[in-house]
């Protein structure tokens, strides 16, 4: 089916899959935008979100070597904001070559999205959302002292990685914004690095430390434009259940009460796998005819041909939208 409304959310770590350097992330984009530009082709709307975890993490590293008092590392939300900039930037000059190589006449802007958090989120006290590189238990401890005030958590069973607080989306500033770009035909990427966080205070936004989790202010995104499909692009083609272990199964339609299910028993990991299945949760619970689908950058086109991937529906309707 076509001409339906579609937000795309593409992993930090997907992105930053093979090393930090801007060539190799820039690479990882190139041949996203191949995949992307098939939605244009078929006459979808298409709205490009992003996360940063592990750009956001390396920029504040880079900081903290190079600053001194008159050249101060910048606050977290100014970082965020940063990566939303050379992350948009790679990405819309990947979509615009990939368009234009296929002689397709259509607009990519990137919109510096805020996205309004709560002061009293209890994410300000626990710091769940793991940014920048993996360390191992060594070099986390090392770090640990060094940098007493920081948290290392395990990620997923890949390493440790330092974790800031990650409060949960309630309004995306410029989603009016978004919309219109679409209505006029522009493809935006907005929401990268779930946004920069802010606080209202009476009539001003006002910037936090923090980084919103891409895969809720992606959902909060889709839920506010009206969407018919929420995709969450990772490095997996399939939500798993026993995952890493022998008896590891792939999860491929499935309804609302089977994740919850599976969310009880404790099958994803909390900072990684866990979010995407909640946004996925919480966009068909607000969008009853949409779906959700989490799979891999790599098995994007046969999720466009085939429908391969996690499809999470309200009810375990296998029909697409
Ligand atoms: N039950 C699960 N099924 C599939 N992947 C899982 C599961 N639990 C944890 N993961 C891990 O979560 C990762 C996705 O999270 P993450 O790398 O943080 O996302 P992002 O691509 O948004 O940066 C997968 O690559 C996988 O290693
Ligand atoms: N901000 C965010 O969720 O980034 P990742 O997708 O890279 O974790």
């Amino acid at each position: 089916m076509t001409g339906r409304k579609i937000v795309v959310a593409l992993g930090g770590n997907a992105i930053l899959a093979k090393d930090a350097s801007a060539a190799a992330q820039q690479q990882a984009l190139k041949e996203t935008a191949q995949s992307l530009v098939k939605f244009i082709q078929a006459g979808d709307e298409l709205i490009i979100s992003h996360g940063n975890g592990p750009q956001v993490g390396n920029l504040l590293l880079q900081q903290a070597v190079g600053s001194t008092p008159e050249n101060p590392a910048m606050p977290l939300d100014t970082a965020v904001a940063m990566t939303q900039g050379s992350i948009g930037y790679w990405l819309q000059n990947a979509m615009a070559a990939e368009l234009s190589h296929l002689g397709i006449e259509v607009d990519v802007a990137t919109v510096v999205t805020q996205v309004v958090v709560a002061q009293d989120d209890p994410a300000f006290e626990h710091p769940t959302k793991p940014i920048g590189p993996f360390y191992t238990c060594e070099e986390a401890t090392e770090l640990q002292v060094e940098t007493p005030t920081f948290q290392f958590v395990e990620d997923a069973g890949r390493g440790f990685r330092r974790v800031v607080p990650s409060p949960r989306p309630i309004d995306v500033v410029e989603a009016g914004a978004v919309n219109q770009l679409v209505k006029n035909g522009v493809v935006p990427i907005a929401v990268g690095g779930g946004g920069v966080p802010v606080i209202r205070r009476g009539h001003e936004l006002v910037g936090c430390e923090a980084v919103i989790d891409k895969d809720f202010a992606s959902e909060k995104l889709a839920e506010l434009v009206g969407a018919d499909l929420l995709i969450i692009l990772t490095a997996v083609d399939h939500v798993y259940v026993n995952f890493n272990q022998a008896t590891q199964k792939r999860l491929e339609t499935v309804s609302v009460a089977e994740l919850q299910h599976h969310i009880a028993m404790g099958q994803f990991a909390a900072g990684s796998m866990l979010p995407k299945v909640e946004a996925a949760i919480d966009f068909v619970v607000h969008r009853p005819a949409g779906q959700a689908v989490i799979t891999s950058l790599s098995n994007l086109d046969e999720f466009i041909a085939h429908g391969t991937g996690t499809i999470i529906a309200n009810s375990a309707a296998t029909e697409s939208v």
